[in-house]
């Protein structure tokens, strides 16, 4: 478990990291996205001090790492991976040779680090390509050959900046994939930066958002999107839909189950006069697909409307227009 606790950085007289509080559980896949300069990579480096941080604390597994000295760190950093977006390889030695750097410089020997390095490229698919060169892969096999590398320590936490972010979709769903296989057959807990919201989608259970050096919003990921914050919209570049003020607004957004699947055709069973559909959504998430339809009906349907999705217990918000 990761621990945060009113964590407080500083470069110079600038406060990058403004009392940050979370928890991270294991096992857990978080994404953590905000503008540029929101201080996502400084987070990171906290959490294995490859940043200092001069108030708060971080506590691994229940160990504060703020006082430990270098040989501690290194302890600790043994249980921690980090993967980034410029993959970190030395271009003139094999993919095989890359994955064995810190098993080297932790002094194994050469029949463990080929065991390892067996067992590593087999999770991460690249059992073939052990004797290639770094400028024979693509950009997606060099991150897993960085993800190999990390995975050599065992780490039971891996912390990601922007791993993705240099690679084309297809790339970059192969790594997403691989990240939530590695969680399912190790129970690594995975810390993404990011800035693409398709990676937060894709594999997040949860979703930190970081505005300005304050964390000011940290959901679970299906319920953020079911009903998005200002925070959120605004990191979509999403704009509220005016409200027509002949009509009552309401917005229907949850997650597909049998209970909801056909709900326009069954709004449309209950609804006497004609509504407008005026957006409709749909996104994939870790947790399941959701729709989200933005409506405009009658005053008169309102009510019916209302009772039908509270008694199948479908989320919805009724935009208050006020008394004008
Ligand atoms: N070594 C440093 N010295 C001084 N200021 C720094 C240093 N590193 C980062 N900063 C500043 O700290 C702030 C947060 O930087 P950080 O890299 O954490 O942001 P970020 O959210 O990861 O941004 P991006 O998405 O662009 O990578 C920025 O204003 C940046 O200029």
């Amino acid at each position: 478990m990761i621990e945060i606790k009113n964590l407080n950085k500083f470069y110079g007289e600038k406060q990058i990291l403004k009392n940050i509080n979370l928890t991270i559980e294991d096992g857990e896949i978080i994404g953590i996205i905000g503008e540029s300069g929101a201080g996502k990579s400084t987070l990171l480096n906290c959490l294995n001090r490859l940043e200092d941080f001069e108030e708060g604390s971080v506590l691994i597994d229940g160990k504060e790492i703020k006082y430990l000295n270098y040989n501690q760190l290194k302890g600790i950093r043994k249980n921690i991976g980090m993967i980034f977006q410029g993959f970190s390889l030395i271009n003139r030695k094999s993919i095989y040779k890359n994955i064995a750097m810190p098993m080297e410089c932790w002094g194994y020997k050469p029949d463990e680090i080929d065991m390892k390095i067996l067992e590593v490229s087999k999770l991460v698919g690249l059992e073939d390509k052990l004797k290639c060169k770094p400028k024979e892969l693509s950009g997606g096999q060099k991150q897993r050959v960085a993800i190999a590398r990390a995975l050599t320590q065992n780490p039971k936490i891996l912390l990601c900046d922007e791993c993705t972010s240099a690679l084309d979709p297809a790339n970059t769903k192969s790594i997403l994939n691989l990240l939530k296989s590695l969680r399912e057959k190790l129970n690594i807990t995975i810390v993404i930066v990011t800035h693409e919201m398709s990676v937060i989608q894709n594999i997040c259970d949860r979703v930190a958002i970081i505005k300005d050096g304050k964390l000011v919003q940290v959901e679970q990921v299906d319920k953020a999107f079911i009903n998005k914050s200002e925070y959120l919209k605004e990191l979509l570049g999403e704009q509220n839909i005016e409200a027509d003020e002949n009509y009552e607004n309401i917005i229907i957004s949850s997650l597909y189950n049998e209970n909801n699947k056909d709900i326009i055709y069954q709004l449309n069973k209950h609804i006497k006069s004609k509504y407008i559909i005026k957006a409709a959504e749909f996104i994939n998430t870790s947790k399941g697909r959701i729709f989200k339809y933005n409506i405009d009906l009658s005053e008169d349907d309102l009510e019916t409307v209302i009772e039908y999705l509270d008694r199948n217990n479908i989320n919805y918000f009724h935009i208050d227009r006020g008394e004008e």
